[in-house]
């Protein structure tokens, strides 16, 4: 079997799949391939006009999300893949290229395309081979090619194909149909191979493999000449491009000759040597009719050092590390490397003292929102250390070291006045997120943190010891229940919570409202849903929708405080326990930061619960931080875990396993540019 002398070529190699589909991870798992699964962050928005035929799109697609994932590794998980698959899967009929659906419509516009007709099936599949060089850089040598399916539908009545798009098995699957699963029945027969169309061209990629370690038909070292042939026929048509400038990364070429798409994130792409003209596409005979085997290729990717400075990542593919860095916060990037005496980098010195004063600068934030520094010079900017303590009633001394803290952090800004004394004014961040009144005000969640999480985490080494939440140490008592005894037992305490649950509503919700196209749910319930800030933002991004939101009573009875002009009438509040309660009804539920509150067990009664509440079609919209699939980040979530309260921080396939044994499909999963990442599944 040609995937065994491969095999054991890939043993003791970090062998990564860029991939969040289930599919491949069965299929590559079956075959006995270890591997660790690491999502790619690339957005599917390449522009198809570009491409001439739909197999580059499907090539191209999955050369970026495995390229994202092998860039992305040295930073975020702090270690380099040796290799890395990505693929892409399209289906393509009459011209046109079906993606997955986006809602029920999109998904029954694309079967009664396919219906009665024969179709094309491509996945293109990318391999990385990362080669780290003495310099610490890292060498990408990228191997792409793609497999073609042919599949016939009978033809399909209005009912069947209604059926099939309730069952919701069509949302997460290209061509909004799953052969293997339910959609067989649609199928009258295929030509070529069946595991091309699940997701993953198995047999083509073992010959792939064999060609790249049985074969050495490439390495970094190998000058290879263009149109070289390898055993089994499949040209290698290499294109080498290097970077037109020290900071400006290369782009991958394309296996069919044509040139390098230019990739406008990453300015001017000069070939050095380009790929000679289009290679043939091999027609191989498969023991069930004919496929087309699509053209291999390699490629060098320019060399990027593990060591590139946030800037230069930026640059790698500024679309994806853009949104890699704001959405999951600057790179954490430990440079450990020593000068040639031996002394410390700046760098590495400057990183680990960040870490040390980290808690300093939250209490510098902490204090100077509760003493209302920020509100203050917010109606009164230009004031001197001194005019400040007089107002918040603090000493002159003390007042100085705090604004020039929050200078050196960025929350205030200075300028000198006529007597050498500096005078003070908001930042534009202070004046986004830290007034009482700003659009985003974090002000809720920042004494939140301040008189809730401080006094948890002064307990952090006894948490580590007993693995348990310090509660009883930090405030003196027990809390069975943490909602019912901690946040709610006593109104300044509840209040404090609702506002910082509020504000991170706010901050959120838009990205979250809008992270999927939701405009086909008439009602939604928000399960958990607080003051109704997400439920509100829910209303203003789809006029037809109407929200419940279904919270605890002694939340519901507040509920008016954070909204007394309350205007919009699609907003409504149940109270009840979600764990106990009749849950109401509704088309689309919303979980937005419950789940990482509960462990498995509960977090299995409450989705069953849900479940029961749901018809099939039903959409369940999660928001949570999801954490890398190797739990390498983000930080934000990891830190969080610290509080050891009995819920747990997971990955995405973690949450879309546990919801996935309840009936809920995962359709889309989304890394939000904001502080909650989003999956939208579907009640089969
Ligand atoms: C046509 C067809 C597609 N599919 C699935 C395979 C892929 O998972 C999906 C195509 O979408 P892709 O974007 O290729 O893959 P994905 O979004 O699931 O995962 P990722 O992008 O993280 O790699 O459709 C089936 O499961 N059965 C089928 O018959």
């Amino acid at each position: 079997m040609v995937l065994n002398p491969v095999i054991s070529k890939l043993a003791g190699k970090l062998v990564v799949l860029a991939s969040a589909s289930p599919r491949r991870l069965e299929i590559l798992r079956n075959a006995g391939l270890r591997f660790e699964v690491v999502p790619s962050w690339f957005k599917e928005t390449l522009d198809k006009s570009l491409f001439k035929a739909p197999h580059e799109y499907a090539v191209e697609t999955a050369k970026q999300k495995a390229l994202e994932v092998a860039r992305r590794m040295p930073f975020k998980h702090l270690k380099t893949p040796d290799i890395v698959i990505g693929a892409d899967t399209i289906v393509t009929v009459d011209g046109m290229i079906l993606e997955k659906p986006v809602d029920k419509d999109d998904a029954y516009r694309m079967l009664s395309s396919l219906s009665g007709k024969s179709h094309s099936v491509f996945t293109g599949v990318a391999i990385v081979l990362c080669h780290e060089k003495e310099n610490d850089e890292v060498d990408y040598q990228l191997f792409a090619f793609y497999e073609e399916t042919k599949v016939k539908f009978a033809d399909l009545s209005e009912n069947m194909l209604w059926e099939y798009i309730n069952s919701g098995e069509p949302m997460d699957k290209a061509g909004g149909y799953g052969i293997q699963a339910l959609g067989g029945m649609l199928v009258e027969y295929v030509h070529g191979d069946f595991l091309n169309v699940v997701g993953f061209p198995l047999n083509h990629f073992c010959k792939q493999l064999d060609l790249i370690y049985n074969h050495g038909a490439f390495s970094s070292e190998q000058e290879t000449s263009p149109g070289s042939s390898s055993h089994n026929g499949t040209h290698a048509s290499p294109t080498i491009l290097t970077q037109s400038s020290p900071d400006t990364p290369a782009q991958s070429g394309h296996s069919n000759g044509s040139s390098a798409k230019h990739n406008p994130s990453a300015g001017q792409t000069r070939h050095t040597q380009s790929s000679p003209s289009a290679s043939p596409v091999h027609k191989v005979k498969k023991n069930d009719g004919e496929s087309e085997v699509g053209e291999s290729s390699w490629t060098l990717v320019n060399s990027l050092s593990k060591h590139t400075d946030d800037r230069q990542a930026e640059l790698v593919d500024s679309e994806n590390a853009a949104s890699l860095m704001t959405s999951r916060g600057p790179a954490m990037e430990l440079n450990v490397t020593e000068h040639e005496g031996g002394e410390p980098r700046k760098e590495d010195l400057q990183r680990i003292t960040e870490l040390m004063d980290g808690f300093k600068a939250s209490k510098a934030l902490f204090t100077a929102s509760k003493m209302c520094v920020f509100d203050l010079l917010q109606s009164r900017p230009g004031l001197d250390a001194a005019q400040v303590a007089e107002e918040i009633k603090a000493s002159v001394k003390g007042t100085e070291c705090l604004l020039e803290a929050c200078e050196s952090l960025g929350l205030l800004k200075s300028k000198e006045r006529k007597c050498q004394k500096p005078v003070y004014e908001n930042s534009g961040l202070a004046s986004r997120f830290l007034l009482s009144d700003a659009p985003f005000s974090l002000q809720g969640y920042i004494q939140h943190c301040d008189k809730t999480v401080w006094p948890l985490f002064s307990h952090l080494e006894d948490a580590v010891r007993e693995g348990s939440n310090q509660h009883e140490k930090a405030f003196g008592k027990k809390s069975k229940d943490m909602f019912q005894d901690t946040f709610y037992n006593s109104l300044d305490v509840k209040l404090r919570f609702m506002n910082a649950m509020h504000s991170i509503a706010k901050v959120t919700g838009q990205a979250v409202a809008t992270a999927f196209d939701l405009s086909s749910f008439k009602t939604a319930c928000d399960l958990g849903g607080c003051t109704g800030a997400m439920a509100y933002e829910f209303t203003k991004s789809y006029p037809g929708l109407s929200v419940t939101v279904f919270d605890l009573p002694a939340v519901v009875e507040m509920s008016e405080h954070f909204h007394p002009l309350r205007t919009d009438n699609r907003v409504s509040f149940v109270a009840g326990d979600f764990f106990n309660d009749d849950l109401p009804k509704a088309d689309l539920y919303i979980l937005a930061r419950i789940l990482h509150d509960w462990p498995d067990e509960k977090v299995h009664v409450l989705l069953s619960r849900v479940a029961d509440a749901c018809t099939p079609g039903c959409g369940l919209l999660l928001s949570e931080i999801f954490l890398d699939e190797d739990r390498g980040g983000p930080s934000r979530g990891l830190l969080q875990a610290l509080s050891m309260s009995d819920g747990k921080q997971r990955s995405a396939a973690e949450y879309g396993l546990l919801l996935e044994s309840h009936g809920f499909i995962t359709a889309h999963i989304r890394h939000t540019d904001n502080l909650l990442d989003a999956m939208l599944c579907i009640k089969a």
